[in-house]
């Protein structure tokens, strides 16, 4: 199926063979005796629980050419599910609070999306401000990438929903709107139906990333399908983090059945055990989706890419097409 993948952290996209070619590289001690001993790690119980090891790992990139390695790594595998557009997260403070320059980061990644068209893929890039880090760092972070003229597509706001209010925020978001940036937020992951309201009426986003437990709430339920908000879903990741018990148990077809803009995603692949084909074929599987509501899902994502009149109509033939072929050999 011939994706639009919305909601996927690039650092999210490093696999533990890289994590460990990277550190001998850059003679980065890990605390990991070997690829076995970083992989037996890779069990969570929650968000924190992930965050911790995810954070950690990012020690090894240093240098624009890790950051470079990553994305082109990531825009061969993607290419491989399917992706035709992807619009990827970067949490540049997660860089920049480690003493890497904003500049290497944004240099080694943008070097490397260029190149998108050489595997059939368009790329935007989001970068996404951490939610556990004060509003003002946020703000000071945009300033600087504005500063540096990263060719950004938008903002976003992932890490912890439980420690902070999206208020906080409001002026780095603010500002990348006045700079006509798109923007995005992590809300009703872990946290409550209430998140998902705050990023809508305070950060004013144009998609929310997860929102899963909007469900939870019948009337946010019933505006975000009347405003077409889309929601950009992560089936496997809910299931490691344990938002949801089992692939079976993913609220993704009710969604869909509520007149939801829903969107399959891979967010963290590396982690979470696939990328987008792989989130597809476990929820197309579990949920028994059909042509018709996988057609629904591609074209979600057409629907809901920040991209122009042109390339949208291109995805959108694509994505027909391949419907067509679908149907026909069915
Ligand atoms: O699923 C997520 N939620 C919040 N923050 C994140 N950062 C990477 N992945 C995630
Ligand atoms: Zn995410």
């Amino acid at each position: 199926m011939p994706a639009v993948e919305l909601h996927v952290h690039l650092e999210g996209t490093l696999e533990p063979e890289l994590i460990m070619a990277l550190a001998e590289r850059n003679r980065v001690e890990l605390p990991y005796a070997d690829l076995d001993d970083l992989r037996s790690r890779y069990s969570f119980t929650d968000l924190q629980s992930f965050l911790d090891l995810y954070y950690a790992n990012m020690a090894v990139l240093r240098t624009a050419e890790d950051f470079h390695d990553l994305t082109t790594a990531y825009l061969a595998r993607a290419r491989e599910a399917g992706v035709r557009h992807a619009e990827v997260f970067l949490d540049v403070q997660a860089h920049t609070g480690r003493g890497i320059r904003a500049a290497e980061v944004i240099d080694g990644v943008t070097s490397a999306l260029a190149t998108g068209g050489d595997h059939g893929i368009t790329t935007g890039l989001i970068v996404t401000f951490l939610r556990h880090l004060p509003g003002a760092e946020a703000l000071a972070t945009l300033q600087e990438l504005l500063t540096l003229d990263a060719p950004l597509l938008g903002v976003g706001l992932c890490s912890t929903e439980l420690t902070s209010h999206a208020s906080e925020f409001a002026p780095a978001f603010d500002l990348a709107r006045a700079h006509g940036l798109h923007a995005v937020a992590h809300a009703g992951e872990e946290g409550p139906p209430q998140n998902v309201w705050d990023v809508l009426d305070i950060l004013r986003v144009e998609r929310v990333d997860h929102g899963v437990r909007a469900m939870e709430d019948p009337v946010l339920v019933r505006r975000l399908a009347d405003e077409r908000v889309p929601l950009t879903v992560c089936p496997l990741s809910n299931v490691r983090l344990r938002v949801v018990d089992t692939i079976a148990d993913h609220p993704l077809r009710t969604m869909l059945e509520a007149g939801l803009v829903v969107t399959v995603n891979s967010d963290d692949p590396a982690y979470f055990g696939g990328y987008v084909d792989e989130n597809l074929r476990q929820v197309a599987d579990a949920l028994a989706l059909g042509p018709e509501e996988l057609l629904t899902l591609a074209r979600n994502g057409v629907e809901s890419a920040f991209v122009d009149d042109a390339r949208r109509a291109e995805l959108d033939a694509e994505v027909t097409a391949w419907h067509r072929g679908l149907v026909t050999h069915s």
